[in-house]
């Protein structure tokens, strides 16, 4: 069986500024119909890798293919407006000469007629029916971006770069605006590439994650996989906050206040840390100066104290100080749980849902 040609691939692309590798032999593949995300911190060099990709930013080294054709390599370069690519950056410009039903008709080709047709129903869905006559500077920043929104989707492009395209929406907007996009690009059969900083966006959006640091893809895959399968600490705290327990391995085993851990692959000696999240952490009541029995799956129980506890709309959030080492642990609670400071309580770590890290440096 043949293996199906991606729209959109790149191949160990590189780029420096100033000596720094901004840009680090990235890679990868996005289908017809898939989402990919770029998921990174500011500055880990997403949007200078869109821009490559777009064609208005030349590569130090590396490919870019679409649909099987080499558009650009060191050598040959296809310029960017005959890479039938689809741009909404943060920073969209719409026309303001121009009418919002002439900004979204702009990049159409065709009779009017079906132009008309296509700049009616983009407007529709991105929820501005009533603005088709009027000009930018009547709209809100909001619906400005819904209108660069329906102008990038117009003329149906194989493949679309979005940078942070719904970072201006508020919350209200955001969600339906987001589903909608996806949507319409998905009936396209467009092949997406979405560069944020936000994990939430990347979880709700994604067919696949690639996670970026310091301009490398250190992690990629499913949403799942990357949140429930971390490559590192940095990885998993990426997507929220973590707790971490360091401990030391002797004979294959790491000895902490919560019981011992198996440390597979771990080497004898090595330090390693015990990270988990805090919707991972059990709490259980103290029993005058006793926790809960040990279990398998939840080792042996330490004692805190609570130092703050808030209530965050879905969940509690309650902060630990450990009396073995005076150590902070979080863990989190659905719905309210609210126990004073000064409580002693007593967590234990579920340890399906625990990773074991070796420490670097
Ligand atoms: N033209 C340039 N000249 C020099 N350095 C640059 C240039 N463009 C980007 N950089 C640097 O390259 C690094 C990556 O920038 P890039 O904009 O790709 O990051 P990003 O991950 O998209 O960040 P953000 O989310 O903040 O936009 C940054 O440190 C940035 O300062």
């Amino acid at each position: 069986m043949q293996t199906p040609i991606p729209r959109l691939e790149i191949k160990n692309l590189m780029r420096r500024y100033d000596g720094r590798h901004v840009v680090n032999n990235v890679s990868l593949r996005v289908m017809p119909g898939h989402v990919t995300c770029l998921l990174g911190p500011s500055g880990c060099g997403k949007s200078t890798t869109l821009r490559m990709i777009a064609g208005v930013e030349m590569q130090d080294s590396g490919e870019i293919w679409v649909d099987g054709s080499l558009v650009c390599d060191t050598v040959y370069r296809v310029p960017p407006e005959r890479r039938h690519i689809g741009l909404m950056f943060q920073d969209f410009a719409l026309f303001p000469h121009l009418s919002v039903a002439r900004n979204v008709g702009f990049g159409l080709s065709g009779d009017k007629a079906a132009k008309q047709r296509r700049i009616e129903e983009l407007l529709d869905r991105v929820g501005l029916s009533r603005y088709l006559n009027a000009y930018p500077h009547e709209l809100s920043g909001g619906e400005q971006q819904r209108v660069a929104l329906a102008r990038a989707l117009a003329p149906r492009p194989g493949i679309m770069l979005m940078d942070e395209p719904f970072s201006g929406l508020d919350n209200r907007l955001r969600d339906g605006i987001r589903d909608e996009t996806l949507e319409i690009l998905r009936e396209q059969d467009t092949a997406v590439l979405l560069v944020t900083h936000e994990p939430e966006e990347a979880m709700r959006m994604a067919d696949e994650i690639a996670l970026m640091r310091d301009g490398r893809i250190v992690q990629q895959g499913a949403p799942y996989n990357v949140y429930n399968a971390p490559v590192d600490r940095s990885a998993m705290a990426f997507f929220s906050e973590v707790n971490v327990i360091r401990g030391r391995v002797r004979g294959s085993l790491v000895d902490t206040p919560f019981g011992q851990f198996l440390s597979p692959g771990a080497y004898e000696g090595s330090e390693v840390e015990i990270v988990i999240r805090p919707q991972h952490i059990k709490i259980d009541f103290d029993r005058h100066g006793r926790g809960p029995n040990p279990t398998p799956q939840d080792g042996t129980p330490a004692r805190g104290v609570v130092e703050r506890a808030r209530f965050m709309g879905s969940e509690s959030l309650v902060e630990f100080r450990m009396d073995h080492d005076g150590s902070l642990l979080k863990a989190t609670v659905p719905n309210v749980f609210l126990p004073r400071p000064g409580k002693a309580l007593w967590l234990m770590i579920r340890r399906d849902r625990c990773f074991l890290f070796p420490v670097k440096g």
